[in-house]
């Protein structure tokens, strides 16, 4: 099961309800490592009116994308990391989306020979007004939550709760927005075991390929058509549907490698789906020179020591997209 937790009173000082909820947090990412909250309190930013206006990206047109997107697809544009992508055709994962970095909010957040911290290409004001105010309030509204989950796990681990703060100050968090196109799910694809699968006794095509997560922690919504599956620690594959005014939180391998293995970063996948579906992870990070180093937890595995977004970088480059700009980074580890 996916437990639903009401996070509310990780917004206040220590009470016996901000125990128990710590307490039903750990016990949820050592088990299934995936959760569903409520209660996100003043931050907000878990209604509907406020993903239609982040989804609102979807209605430029492709005129208005392209000088948006990464290298990759536009060999002239300067920006490799943040941007826009397109949909590629004939790929189990099939989506278009924007990553947004944290230089929406705050544009020191940029630092110019660092590309993970380039300046995200933004869609012009006069394409879509009052867009980018929004993005950015979503933005802090999830480091704000990012940062409360993270205070409620470090006591769940019995560390002082501000263990983790100073890691995600100036933290190079990810704000993705994705749309699927509809699909039809009658098509030959679903032949073809890389790009479908068996679910419930129904052969099902795949939107996204399963996968764990890289980073730390996940804060998602998805927009009314459902599709995300977890797989729990016995094998089993449960769907995680959309939950008005909640936010899916899972984990990633680095806070599972961080915390010995204590937290869970459990794999997941998308089912397609003949509805358009729209979803908005938001990848939850430390800064760029962040130096993780084995916490002092009893019995957990060492590691050795490694600064983020070095870590980051050699481990983005290995992709085959983005090979080739192996050299645009120094490693910047003393
Ligand atoms: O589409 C979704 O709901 C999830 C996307 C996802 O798992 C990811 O971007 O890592
Ligand atoms: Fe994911």
């Amino acid at each position: 099961m996916i437990p639903l937790i009401d996070i509310a009173s990780l917004f206040a000082s220590d009470s016996q309800i901000r125990r128990e909820t710590d307490r039903a947090i750990m016990a949820a990412a050592q088990d299934s490592g995936f959760m569903v909250v409520t209660g996100l309190g003043a931050e907000g930013g878990a209604d509907p009116d406020c993903r239609s206006e982040l989804l609102r990206f979807f209605t430029l047109p492709q005129q208005a994308k392209t000088p948006l997107s990464r290298r990759k697809f536009a060999p002239d544009n300067p920006n490799v990391y943040r941007g826009y992508f397109p949909v590629q055709e004939g790929q189990a994962t099939c989506k278009e989306g924007i990553d947004i970095g944290p230089d929406l909010l705050d544009p020191q957040r940029r630092k110019a020979d660092d590309p993970l911290r380039e300046a995200t290409p933004l869609p012009e004001e006069r394409d879509l007004p009052g867009w980018r105010a929004s993005a950015a309030d979503y933005f802090a509204a999830m480091e704000a939550t990012g940062a409360a989950l993270m205070a409620s796990i470090a006591r769940g681990l019995g560390l002082p709760e501000s263990t983790f703060a100073p890691y995600f100050e100036q933290g190079i968090s990810t704000l993705r927005l994705l749309r699927y196109p509809p699909r039809l799910l009658g098509s030959a694809e679903l032949r073809d075991p890389e790009l479908s699968v068996e679910d419930r006794g129904e052969r099902r095509l795949l939107a996204g390929k399963a996968h764990v997560d890289s980073g730390f922690v996940t804060l998602l919504q998805q927009h009314g058509v459902s599709g995300l599956q977890a797989q729990l620690p016995d094998g089993s594959w449960h769907d995680v549907p959309p939950q008005e005014g909640g936010l899916v939180v899972n984990f990633g391998k680095l806070l599972e490698r961080w915390t010995g293995g204590r937290i869970r970063a459990t794999p997941h996948r998308i089912l397609a789906n003949e509805a358009e579906r729209f979803s908005i992870p938001f990848f939850y990070e430390p800064a760029a020179e962040a130096r993780i180093a084995p916490l002092p937890l009893a019995q957990a595995e060492r590691f050795e020591p490694f600064v983020y977004g070095d870590h980051l970088w050699s481990a983005m480059t290995r992709f085959i997209e983005f090979q080739g700009l192996e050299n645009l980074r120094p490693a910047q580890a003393a």
